[in-house]
């Protein structure tokens, strides 16, 4: 299986402070990889080391192929990325959000069309497409956010805590898009504090302290706890209590 995420002791200090410590693990092509943790445990840190936008202390770390230390411009151009404040510009209409990105992310003007009315058609959005971002309900910014970040079809898209707000229905939603996405090939890599996500999850690592203290699909670690959810198995190693 190929591997699109490698992480290898990968390291980042702040002075004397390990906010990440020693991270490892690899994410298959196609894989949904859930990276849970509390508030502060280095899930962030680690995330823009693999997004190439901070220089890890030591270790090692490949994204699509392309090395974290000298290759970090080609790393940019291969993946997604959604954070919890969505860059979507609120001033602007849904159609001239997805013209704005898709110029920055090298789209040709007939590509940046055909996107667009794909865009508009699977999300239901057509009636909307001239409508400023502004006044859409936050469930449809967030998924018109993820298939702005999806618009020149990287082969792994990072996604911090991206349905923050929203009710588990519209959260349901948003993980139909990623199960397609997954299925069509497209690696996922998503932080959560929503635990009904991290069981969505085809692996789950949970972090504490900057280190990876738990990895693997969510069954087989409730089965580990000796839990029935997710919650349980994130409430023992995060928040060092058992809810047993
Ligand atoms: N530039 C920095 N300089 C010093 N310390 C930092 C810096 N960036 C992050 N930290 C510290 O590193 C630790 C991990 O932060 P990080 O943002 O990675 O955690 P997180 O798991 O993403 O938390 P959250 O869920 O709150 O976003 C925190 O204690 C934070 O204060």
């Amino acid at each position: 299986m190929e591997k699109v995420v490698i992480a290898d002791k990968l390291t980042k200090k702040f002075g004397n402070f390990i906010a990440t410590n020693e991270i490892t693990f690899a994410v298959d092509k196609g894989e949904i990889f859930g990276f849970l943790g509390a508030n502060g445990a280095g899930k962030t840190t680690a995330m823009r080391m693999l997004c190439g936008l901070l220089k890890p202390s030591s270790g090692d770390a490949k994204v699509a192929g392309f090395d974290v230390y000298t290759q970090t411009e080609k790393i940019k151009e291969r993946i997604g990325y959604m954070s919890q404040k969505f860059s979507l510009y609120e001033d602007l209409t849904v159609r001239e959000n997805i013209k704005f990105y898709g110029g920055i992310y090298g789209l040709r003007l007939p590509a940046i069309k055909s996107k667009t009315e794909y865009i508009l058609e699977k999300l239901s959005l057509g009636e909307v497409a001239d409508t400023l971002v502004a006044s859409l309900p936050l469930g449809w910014k967030q998924r018109l956010a993820f298939s702005i970040a999806m618009l020149h079809e990287p082969p792994v898209v990072f996604l911090d805590e991206p349905t923050g707000g929203v009710d588990p229905i519209t959260r349901r939603q948003f993980w139909d898009m990623l199960y397609e996405a997954a299925s069509n090939g497209t690696t996922i890599f998503i932080t959560t504090h929503y635990m009904d996500e991290a069981e969505y999850c085809n692996r789950v690592s949970i972090m504490v302290d900057g280190r990876i203290q738990a990895l693997d699909t969510p069954r087989r670690l409730r089965e580990q706890y000796g839990v029935e959810s997710m919650d349980g198995v994130f409430q023992i190693l995060a928040r060092g209590t058992s809810t047993k």
